[in-house]
């Protein structure tokens, strides 16, 4: 039997190529809709209209001839016949994604360079065609010299027609000699190109065509996302004081009343300073929780979200992690928890693993309430430059604390216990859309209630127990009652191991309790100081105030500093233990945290010395 004739299928990831291998060939190879599916070339049998049958292989997608992945290089050496052995097939038939023209034909203008009889496939039509884009094949396949057929992979269309042009293929004139270009050349030909083949495309493809040049652009994205967050963390101070005003004072007046009309004793007392003064304290911070993840929600509904992952996938790479660990890394904003449990995503288990551990620096939304209530109390509500307000400033700078710790953290790992290399970016990068404020007020509405929730059943039982042993034995004559109780005993004992960070009794008081929760070291300092208030005028004090007058600048910054790193909650290494099936790596995050967590507060609080703060 005389050899069969030998086509392949390239292009870049996602074009469709596997698609049109399935219906070509009635094979059914993996598709899926993301870049990188195939790795490996598979061959199969295509019968042209003559009834002449060839051997078609579909291969991994490659953005070039020159790149270095595994799977690339797979596609490369098909190509250029440079497997032992394995003649370069005699037609190649370049699938292009039509809805993505001018990416897609940068690596297709070096394939087509090869001179060797070649067809276009112009594949997704129907893509382009829900888009507004109206390509004309024609104009395409006069700009390329080569034969360009509209196809549809997954409907079946310009299947005849594609074979028939890889039939009579081999009969284009040999290629006339091309120079060999450069990338940006190749870069700027594909935009010349596309531009003179696409017949009409709607104002608003062309917007998001404008707007991905702008957020994705090497040095402007990246600075555009950093202004973008600055503003996010501007407004969670500025935009959320008269809502938090309104809130607090809601409380205070609750607390009036409550003193104004119960009868003196330990159960009023429980109303005012267990659950008013303690819950309260962290309730009012329902304000910057909302204003926070109405940011974080507009950008993921409005798409921007997946281009922030694109621009930080190249910071993520330098530090041996994958693309694959941010949307996890991102949802640990919000909790560590579903953070650690969407990192199932991640097949390569040393990226999971060290994805896993760094997930609690990232910080959570209950670590706010605790940095707002310090920063409004210590760092003052000034501007540095008009609009650009100090206590943003630092809560900012909290937040890229903790991302900068984490990245350091995967690369100390990453050369350590977890090494091995880094898995390629894999995310499709969606549609922009304007975020619907149905969608964002159910998501916000979320959001606030699991907040409230909190602060309704853990925070409300951990404050009520912590009253109840700030609360016994009882004081005698002249004795503060938070010295004579059982909480100010252990924390007197803790203190001993704290006092060295610089942190007081009040602090080692609250650092157990905070443990069910992060939010609760609020509250536990609002209730432990209305407990040792000497008078009501005291008790009725703000937090803020009480903490300004009790605690220096240094002690105040080392606790920010320890928040920052502390593993302050034990939920979080419940579902580390859950997801790496046993205690080994829950201890290890419980350890280096603690141990980052007591060598950072210190030394902010010893720096911060130093300086005379
Ligand atoms: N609407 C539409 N979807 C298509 C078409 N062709 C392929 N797809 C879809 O596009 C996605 C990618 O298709 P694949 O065939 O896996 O792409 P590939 O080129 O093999 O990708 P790699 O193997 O990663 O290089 C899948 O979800 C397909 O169902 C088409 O013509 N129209
Ligand atoms: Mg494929």
């Amino acid at each position: 039997m005389a050899e069969l004739r030998t086509a392949a299928l390239v292009g870049n990831p996602n074009a469709g190529k596997s698609a049109l291998f399935n219906a070509l060939t009635g094979a059914r190879q993996k598709i899926a809709n993301y870049p990188g599916v195939t790795v490996e070339r598979k061959a199969g049998r295509l019968t042209l209209p003559s009834g002449e049958a060839i051997e078609l292989t579909d291969l991994p997608g490659s953005y070039g001839l020159n790149a270095t992945s595994p799977d690339e290089e797979v596609t490369r050496r098909v190509i250029l016949g440079e497997l032992p052995g394995e003649p370069a097939p005699q037609v190649l038939v370049v699938v292009l994604d039509a809805s993505n023209l001018e990416q897609h034909l940068v690596f297709a203008q070096e394939v087509i360079a090869l001179g060797r009889p070649t067809v276009v496939a112009l594949n997704m039509v129907d893509l382009a065609e829900r888009d507004g884009l109206v390509i004309d094949p024609a104009a395409l396949a006069d700009a390329l010299g080569v034969p360009v057929i509209p196809t549809v992979a997954v409907r079946r269309r310009g299947l005849d027609e594609l074979a028939a042009a890889i039939a009579v293929a081999e009969d284009r004139p040999a290629e006339h000699h091309r120079p060999h270009t450069t990338l940006t050349e190749r870069r700027l030909t594909a935009h010349a190109i596309a531009e003179g083949a696409i017949v009409s495309e709607t104002a608003r493809h062309r917007m998001h065509a404008k707007l991905d040049r702008l957020f994705l652009h090497p040095w402007l994205g990246p600075l555009i996302l950093f202004a973008l967050l600055f503003v996010v963390f501007q407004a969670v101070f500025s935009w959320a004081t008269p809502f938090a005003d309104a809130l607090e004072g809601g409380i205070g007046a609750l607390s009036d009343l409550a003193r104004a009309h119960l009868p003196e004793g330990l159960p009023r007392d429980l109303l005012t300073e267990g659950v008013l003064a303690g819950v309260g304290s962290v309730v009012v911070f329902l304000p910057q929780i909302v204003i926070l993840f109405f940011f974080i929600l507009a950008m993921e509904a409005s798409g921007y979200m997946a281009r922030a992952a694109f621009l930080m996938d190249r910071l993520m790479a330098g530090v041996g992690l994958s693309g694959r660990s941010f949307i996890p890394l991102l949802s640990s904003f919000a909790c560590a928890i579903p953070g650690i449990m969407a990192t199932r995503s991640i097949t390569d288990s040393k990226d999971r693993l060290t994805t896993i551990l760094i997930a609690p620096l990232m910080t959570c939304s209950a670590r706010l309430p605790v940095y707002a209530v310090i920063i409004a109390a210590f760092i003052p509500n000034r501007a540095v430059l008009p609009g650009v307000g100090l206590q943003g400033l630092v809560l900012l700078g909290l937040y890229v604390f903790g991302i900068v710790a984490a990245m350091l953290v995967a690369l100390v790992l990453r050369r350590s216990v977890t090494k091995g290399a880094a898995s390629g970016f894999i995310m499709e990068l969606p549609k922009y859309q304007m975020p619907r404020l149905g969608d964002l007020a159910l998501g916000l509405w979320q959001r606030a209630w699991v907040f409230l929730r909190r602060a309704g059943t853990i925070i409300f039982i951990v404050t009520v127990a912590l009253w109840i042993l700030l609360n016994f034995p009882r004081a005698g004559e002249g004795e503060n009652q938070v010295d004579a109780s059982i909480a100010g005993k252990i924390a007197n004992g803790l203190a001993v191991v704290v006092e060295p960070i610089g942190f007081n009794r009040d602090i080692a008081l609250s650092l157990i309790p905070a443990m069910a929760a992060r939010e609760v070291a609020v509250s536990s300092l609002a209730t432990s100081y209305a407990v040792g208030a000497d008078d009501e005028e005291e008790q009725a004090a703000e937090l803020g105030e009480r903490l300004k007058a009790d605690w220096s600048l240094p002690t105040a910054l080392a606790f920010l500093a320890w928040f920052v790193f502390a593993p302050q909650c034990m939920s979080t290494i419940a579902v580390t233990r859950r997801e790496t099936n046993g205690w080994k790596w829950p201890i290890v995050m419980l350890l280096y945290l603690f141990g980052l967590a007591y060598v950072f507060a210190g030394l902010t609080y010893w720096g911060a010395v130093a300086l005379g703060l």
